[in-house]
């Protein structure tokens, strides 16, 4: 007799990963206890040891609740019984910035990262499912999001490592890793949904932990989790979630395609400042465009290089929002001798003659 079905599609998700990765290569779960990501954990243990990778558990614990370090240790245990190996636990302080979800969110990346690249893993897999995607999506419509955001997350992705981390890696006596710049992250389970992953927990004999904020309403997912998803499958019919994944998967390739077409504008764009030329003096605004060009450009590819250009500039891409693009995109279309925008990060967008100039808030005066 084979596998419990369940047990079957997650462990074929981890393997499609897995396919992926050179022999030998380390595969981290990032394992919180419950039961999307204990099923991962399970699945890859299985699936490494007839794959010929290494396959290690990395739990970090958040310390925001009582108990949280028993946990942590109770995961490792758990991770270890898999025969994930290694298995550890990352405590991590987590601070304020962008409201707690968001604090949560970076704290645990950035140990996540410092945990890959310690351990030289190829990749760490996380276990958000379908329903996780579907929630991203509404909440993305809910906030009047474009598409990048509305195409949800990625299969896989690569989180550049920040300076402070490569800083320590450069330092003599630091850990040799073959790619110090970006941590790989991928997703298998972004076709499965969650009933699957507890189902898969259960023949696995696997006991998930119930995060008790995953059923606190103060926060706006567990109210999307709860009722607004609930609601829209009462009233519409089942399927809703998958619809929602499958939108989220055509628009990555909506999102993809014009992020390749803007990456070409960009360059038939962008003016190179030569030297002595004060319109384009590389110190005082790094980085020129040509208006006519920009002008000519749709509006959905003219608003990409807009937002590159004043990335590049170093406003943060977190803060930057749709409005202040627009308010860019208006001293191209709609130039009526208005000088200059400021964006966050203290970057200053600003227009001189047939030239649209990115550079410090000081800049354009
Ligand atoms: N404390 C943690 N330690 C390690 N990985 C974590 C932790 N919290 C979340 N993750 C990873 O991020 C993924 C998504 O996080 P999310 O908060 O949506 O999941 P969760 O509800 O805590 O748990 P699960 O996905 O395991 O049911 C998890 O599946 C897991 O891979």
């Amino acid at each position: 007799m084979g596998p419990d079905p369940a047990v079957a599609a997650v462990r074929l998700a981890v393997r499609r990963v897995l396919a992926g990765r050179p022999p030998g290569a380390m595969v981290l779960a990032a394992c919180s206890g419950g039961a999307d990501s204990l099923a991962l954990a399970g699945a890859l243990a299985f699936e490494a040891a007839r794959s010929g990778h290494h396959a290690g558990g990395v739990t970090v614990d958040h310390g925001l609740q009582e108990g949280s370090a028993g946990r942590a240790e109770a995961v490792v245990r758990v991770m270890a019984g898999l025969g994930l190996d290694p298995a550890g636990s990352v405590a991590v302080t987590v601070g304020e910035r962008g409201g707690p979800e968001n604090a949560a969110r970076e704290a645990r990346y950035a140990a996540l990262d410092e945990a890959a690249v310690r351990l030289n893993a190829s990749v760490v897999l996380l276990g958000h499912t379908r329903d996780d995607q579907a929630e991203t999506v509404l909440l993305g419509l809910a906030r009047g999001s474009g598409t990048r955001s509305l195409a949800g997350m990625p299969p896989e992705s690569a989180r550049r490592l920040p300076s402070s981390l490569r800083e320590r890696l450069d330092a003599p006596g630091a850990v040799e890793v073959s790619e110090p710049v970006a941590v790989r992250y991928a997703r298998p389970l972004l076709d499965l949904d969650r009933a699957t992953t507890r189902r898969a927990c259960l023949a696995m004999g696997l006991d998930p932990w119930d995060d008790p904020h995953n059923d606190d309403p103060a926060y706006t997912r567990v109210r999307v989790r709860h009722q607004v998803l609930p609601a829209l499958e009462d009233a519409l019919g089942p399927g809703v979630a998958e619809a929602l994944a499958r939108t989220a998967r055509l628009l990555r390739d909506d999102a993809e395609a014009l992020d390749a077409y803007a990456a070409r504008a960009y360059a038939d764009c962008e003016i190179a400042a030569a030297p002595g030329d004060p319109a384009a003096d590389a110190a005082t605004a790094p980085i020129a465009l040509r208006v006519a060009d920009l002008a000519e450009l749709p509006r959905a590819v003219r608003t990409r290089v807009l937002r590159t250009a004043a990335i590049r500039a170093g406003s943060p891409p977190g803060t930057l929002a749709a409005v202040h693009v627009e308010e860019v995109d208006r001293l191209v279309t709609a130039w009526r001798g208005q000088r200059r925008v400021d964006l966050p990060g203290g970057v200053r967008a600003f227009r001189r003659h047939e030239k649209l100039l990115f550079g410090p808030a000081d800049a354009g005066s």
